[in-house]
């Protein structure tokens, strides 16, 4: 097995073993980068120093007979949470020199757990966007076919993760960010329900839809995650105060009992889902496969409605927007990061600072968000869209009624091709349309690998689960990944 292939758990047991070292580990993953991210453009920042240093310590404490869950492991962290003595930029020019005094929870809770982190990845700027094109810095290339791109917003953890270069990533998920660059990549990604992990020093985009969690090499490296990064955090007031499951175990004990399936469990299909415009039929077949391959292991299918969908795009795009106008007032050019210097008054600094720091997509969000909140029209369209967000919530209320999961596709296309939809806003915004609602209702969704376009590029299998109810949706994901078995390394690149 070579070092760059491994999953957390294999790691895990030649770190503990002896076999291999942290500081091998980080070597081949950094030799990976310099000879690899010149092209992809994953990372935004490499700590290749502050890795190694990390890296030394944590074979002292494995040699000293120290057990830990991520003792030594290095990890790739999307470059909107805030890392002490790092630089964090959001992806953006404003904070493009911004080096935070404190680590975000997360983050300190992964050092706590012995993690290396090896560097900051890129983004589409503030997380605004689905292939991170909207990058202050630079675009991010697809391990599996370098003129598409790896989706968004967490583009650069899902491309670094499928190129071999970081063993685990952390993403954020607004609308899709971690399940569709996941899906993209041909590597797995699971939004937690909102609450579950704390965001304090997250970078805020949309605060009411905003989640942290894991894009890994499997479903039990997902898992594993979670059980270190879930938890109740006082200094997040939006962070649930709840018991964290072991979500390990319960894929352990289910992949231990050998005669184990998934009995008993039912999954809705939404019927709207399968019927948008424009569902490409590869993942169309790819989806209807891996259904198939759930219902083998005992999943019993039904057909269940989610009569929002048609409005959950345009709610969503009001919303966020709205949120992202109220959060990003703070980079005004006094407090944070860039300031345009060539201004007569302060009133031309916040205009030129803006203008010159934000890039287009970012300024566009903030202008149709501060219009749906101004006064006259408040009610219009942030209210309305409020309102659909509460009936998407009632949809997914009634469907966990009759089913334990709901399944679909994780994007109605694989990935697209570089430039292909940049100068068409609109046609972005719909490729979130099978991952948004789950965010507008604070539900847990999973991307999971399920097959193959024809052009060879990986398609993801989306499994939701009713909030805080994450087990089912890791249970049939691991089921589903232990029957398809496939191969997450891009050729060309391994
Ligand atoms: N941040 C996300 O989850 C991505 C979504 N496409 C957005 O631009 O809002």
């Amino acid at each position: 097995m070579k070092l760059h292939e491994m999953t957390i758990q294999q790691a895990r047991a030649e770190l503990d073993g002896g076999a291999v070292t942290s500081a091998d580990l980080v070597d081949e993953l950094l030799g990976r980068i310099e000879r690899l991210d010149s092209d992809l453009g994953a990372y935004i920042t490499v700590d290749a120093e502050g890795a190694k240093r990390s890296a030394r310590e944590a074979d002292k404490r494995i040699a000293a007979g120290e057990r830990l869950p991520l003792l030594g492991i290095p990890i790739a962290l999307k470059d909107l949470l805030c890392t002490r003595g790092v630089r964090t930029t959001c992806g953006s020019k404003i904070l493009e020199n911004f080096v935070p005094e404190y680590d975000a929870t997360v983050v300190k809770i992964l050092k706590d757990a012995g993690a290396v982190i090896i560097g900051k990845t890129n983004l589409d700027e503030f997380a605004m966007g689905s292939s991170t094109e909207n990058s202050g810095f630079h675009i991010t290339r697809n391990p599996w076919n370098r003129d598409c791109v790896p989706g968004g917003s967490s583009g650069g953890s899902a491309a670094a993760m499928a190129a071999g270069m970081c063993t685990a990533a952390l993403g954020t998920d607004t609308g899709g960010s971690i399940r569709q660059p996941a899906s993209h990549c041909g590597v797995v990604g699971l939004k937690p329900t909102y609450g579950r992990v704390s965001r304090f020093g997250l970078v805020s985009y949309a605060s009411s839809l905003d989640q942290i969690g894991p894009i890994t090499r499997d479903v039990t490296d997902a898992a594993l995650l979670m059980n270190v990064i879930c938890g109740h955090d006082p200094r997040d007031s939006t962070s649930a105060d709840v018991d964290t499951p072991d979500f390990m175990s319960a894929i352990q004990s289910f992949d231990q009992d050998k005669s184990s399936s998934l009995k008993g469990m039912k999954a809705g299909i939404p019927k709207e889902f399968m019927s948008v415009k424009g569902l490409d039929p590869d993942v169309e077949a790819a989806f209807n496969n891996a259904r198939k391959v759930l219902e083998d292991q005992g999943v019993e299918m039904i057909e269940i409605s989610l009569p929002q969908t048609d409005y959950a795009v345009a709610a969503y795009y009001v919303i966020a927007p709205s949120e992202a106008s109220s959060n990003l007032a703070r980079f005004d050019g006094v407090r944070y990061g860039f300031r345009d210097r060539n201004a007569s008054d302060l009133i031309d600094m916040y205009k030129k600072t803006k203008s010159r720091g934000f890039g287009a997509e970012v300024q566009r969000r903030i202008i149709t968000g501060t219009y749906a909140l101004s006064a006259g029209y408040y009610d219009a369209y942030y209210g309305r869209a409020t309102r659909v967000r509460s009936m998407i919530r009632e949809d997914f209320s009634k469907a966990f009624k009759e089913c334990d999961i709901i399944i679909s596709p994780v994007a109605p296309t694989p990935a697209f091709r570089i430039g292909e939809n940049v100068d068409d806003p609109l046609t972005m915004y719909l490729t979130d349309i099978f991952t948004l609602s789950t965010n507008m209702a604070g539900l847990p969704g999973l991307s999971v690998p399920c097959g193959f376009s024809s052009e060879g590029l990986p398609i993801g299998f989306q499994i939701m689960a009713d909030r805080f109810n994450e087990i089912p949706l890791l249970k049939a994901g691991y089921g589903l990944e232990r029957a398809l078995e496939i191969s997450v390394k891009p050729q060309l690149i391994y």
